[in-house]
C-alpha cells in the first residue's frame, strides 16, 4: 500500500519507537558473569572493567626522530655547530649513557634519551662524517623529545567498562600494560525464523513457499565476538514443534530472537506459545514504519524479541530495537544509532501516525556537502533487494505528511 492505509487507524493507541526501546532496555540486564582472559583472546570481546593506565605513556623521555640527542648548553654561538659523536643510543637501550663533554649521542627512534641531554636533531639536517656532525639550526631545549607522561600519567582512566575492545581499545589496554583484561562472558543468542513458507537458499520452490532470508540476514547481523550463536533455522508454523523450540531455546539462552508469527492472523502463534511456556510477554505494536508489531518476553533471565516477519521490517526493527536490548544484556553501554543530516532529492507525501525508517539512495551532495537523498518506494516492507540497493534510512518524524524538495532531514547511513 502506497502511503500508509486504514490499517494505521489506531496509531494514537501505539507505543512510539522511543518508548518501545525504553520498554525493550528496561528488561535487558547485561550478563552478571565475568571471565579475565589474556588481551590477545579478549579482542572483540566487551569489557567489564574500568581500566586505568599501569605506567606512564610513554614510560620514560625518549626521541621522536633518528638523529642525534645533544646538550643544549654545549652549543656555541653559531652559525655553524660543529660537534663530535661520543656515542650511541637506539631503542631497547636503557638509556644510561654518557659521553665526552660537547659531543653528540647518535639516538634513534624510541630510544631513551639519556641524562643532560635536552635535544634531538633529526639526521636531515646535519650532515657529517662517521665521528662528526654539523648543523646550522639551533635547536629549542625539547625538541624531537617525546616526554614520560605526555600521552597519559600512570593512574589515569583509559577505558570505561561496556565498550567492544576493537583496535583502538586493545592498543590502548597493550600501551597501558595490561596483558588480562575482565570481560563479560559470550551472551548466548538463539535465532530461529518461524514459517511454514520457507526454504534454504538452495532448495528448490514449491507452490506458496519462498526463500528465508530473515535467518542470513540474522546471521551476518549476529557475527560478533562476543557472541555464542545457536541457529535453529527455520521451524514450520506447529504449534507443538515452536513451543518446543522456543522453551528449550529460552532454557539454554541469554536471548532469543525469532522472526515472524508476532501479528494477530491465525498462523502468528510466538505470543500465545511464549505465555504457554511460561513466559512473561509484552506484544507491542510501535509507531514505527516498517515494523509495526514487535513482541517481548521474558522466561526466567532470559531475553525474548519477536521481529516481524517482513524482512525490511525486521531489519529495521532489529537496528531500532533489538540491537539496542541484544548490547545492553551483553554488557555494552548505550550505543546511540548515529546519524548525519541530509537533504531530500524530492518531496514527499505521506500519512502521518508513525515514525518511518524509508530506504533511500544517495543521489549526490548539495552545495553545501549534505547528501541529496532519493526516496525508495513508499510500501517496502517485505522488499529485500530494495533494501540491498538503500544507502540507508531516512528518518521521517511521526507527525509528518509532506516535505518539499530541499527539506533537511535525519539519516541513518549503512
Ligand atoms: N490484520 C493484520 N495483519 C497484519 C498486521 C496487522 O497489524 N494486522 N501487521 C502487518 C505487518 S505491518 C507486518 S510487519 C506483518 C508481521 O507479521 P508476522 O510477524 O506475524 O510475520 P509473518 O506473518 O510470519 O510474515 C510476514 C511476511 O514475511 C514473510 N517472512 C516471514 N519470515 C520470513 C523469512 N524468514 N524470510 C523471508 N520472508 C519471511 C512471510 O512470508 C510474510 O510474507 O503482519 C502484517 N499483517
Ligand atoms: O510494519 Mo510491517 O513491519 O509494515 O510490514
Amino acid at each position: 500500500m502506497a502511503d500508509g492505509c486504514a490499517c494505521d487507524r489506531h496509531v494514537n493507541m501505539y507505543l512510539t519507537v522511543s518508548e518501545a526501546v525504553q520498554r525493550g532496555l528496561s528488561v535487558a540486564h547485561p550478563v552478571a558473569e565475568t571471565e579475565t582472559l589474556p588481551l590477545q583472546q579478549a579482542i572483540g570481546r566487551v569489557l567489564a572493567e574500568d581500566c586505568s593506565s599501569r605506567v606512564d605513556m610513554p614510560a620514560f623521555d625518549n626521541s621522536a626522530m633518528d638523529g642525534y640527542a645533544i646538550r643544549t648548553r654545549d652549543l656555541g654561538d653559531g652559525p655553524v655547530f660543529d660537534l663530535p659523536i661520543g656515542g650511541r643510543v637506539a631503542a631497547g637501550d636503557s638509556g644510561a649513557h654518557t659521553a665526552p663533554v660537547g659531543s653528540v649521542l647518535r639516538i634513534f627512534t624510541g630510544a631513551p634519551i639519556p641524562p643532560e641531554f635536552d635535544a634531538v636533531v633529526m639526521q636531515e639536517d646535519c650532515e657529517g662524517s662517521a665521528d662528526h656532525i654539523r648543523f646550522t639550526r639551533r635547536p629549542e631545549p625539547g625538541q624531537h623529545i617525546r616526554r614520560a607522561g605526555e600521552d597519559l600519567k600512570a593512574g589515569a582512566p583509559i577505558l570505561r567498562r561496556g565498550c567492544e575492545i576493537g583496535a583502538r581499545e586493545a592498543a590502548v589496554l597493550a600501551s597501558s600494560g595490561h596483558g588480562h583484561v575482565s570481560v563479560y562472558r559470550k551472551l548466548k543468542v538463539t535465532i530461529f525464523s518461524t514459517g511454514s513458507e520457507l526454504r534454504q537458499p538452495d532448495e528448490a520452490l514449491g507452490p506458496g513457499q519462498i526463500y528465508n532470508s530473515n535467518r542470513y540476514m540474522l546471521l551476518a547481523l549476529l557475527d560478533r565476538p562476543w557472541i555464542k550463536l545457536t541457529d535453529r533455522g527455520p521451524i514450520a508454523d506447529d504449534p507443538a514443534l515452536l513451543k518446543n523450540v522456543l522453551r528449550e531455546a529460552c532454557e539454554t539462552s541469554d536471548m532469543i530472537i525469532t522472526t515472524g508469527g508476532v501479528s494477530v492472523g491465525d498462523e502468528d502463534h510466538m505470543p500465545r506459545l511464549f505465555s504457554e511456556i511460561g513466559g512473561e510477554t509484552d506484544v507491542m505494536k510501535v509507531a514505527m514504519k516498517p515494523g509495526k508489531p514487535v513482541m517481548f518476553g521474558r522466561y526466567g533471565d532470559a531475553l525474548y524479541i519477536g521481529l516481524p516477519g517482513n524482512p525490511v521490517s525486521a531489519f529495521v526493527t532489529w537496528r531500532v530495537i533489538g540491537s539496542k536490548m541484544m548490547n545492553r544484556r551483553a554488557g555494552l553501554r548505550d550505543t546511540p544509532l548515529v546519524s548525519e543530516q541530509a537533504v531530500l532529492a524530492e518531496p514527499l507525501h505521506r500519512r502521518a501516525g508513525r515514525q518511518e525508517f524509508r530506504p533511500v539512495r544517495i543521489e549526490g551532495s548539495t552545495s553545501g556537502g549534505f547528501p541529496l537523498l532519493r526516496l525508495l518506494a513508499a510500501s517496502y516492507s517485505g522488499r529485500v533487494a530494495l533494501l540491498a540497493q538503500a544507502d540507508g534510512l531516512a528518518i521521517i518524524p511521526a507527525e509528518t505528511e509532506y516535505l518539499p524538495e530541499g527539506h533537511v532531514l535525519e539519516f541513518h547511513r549503512f
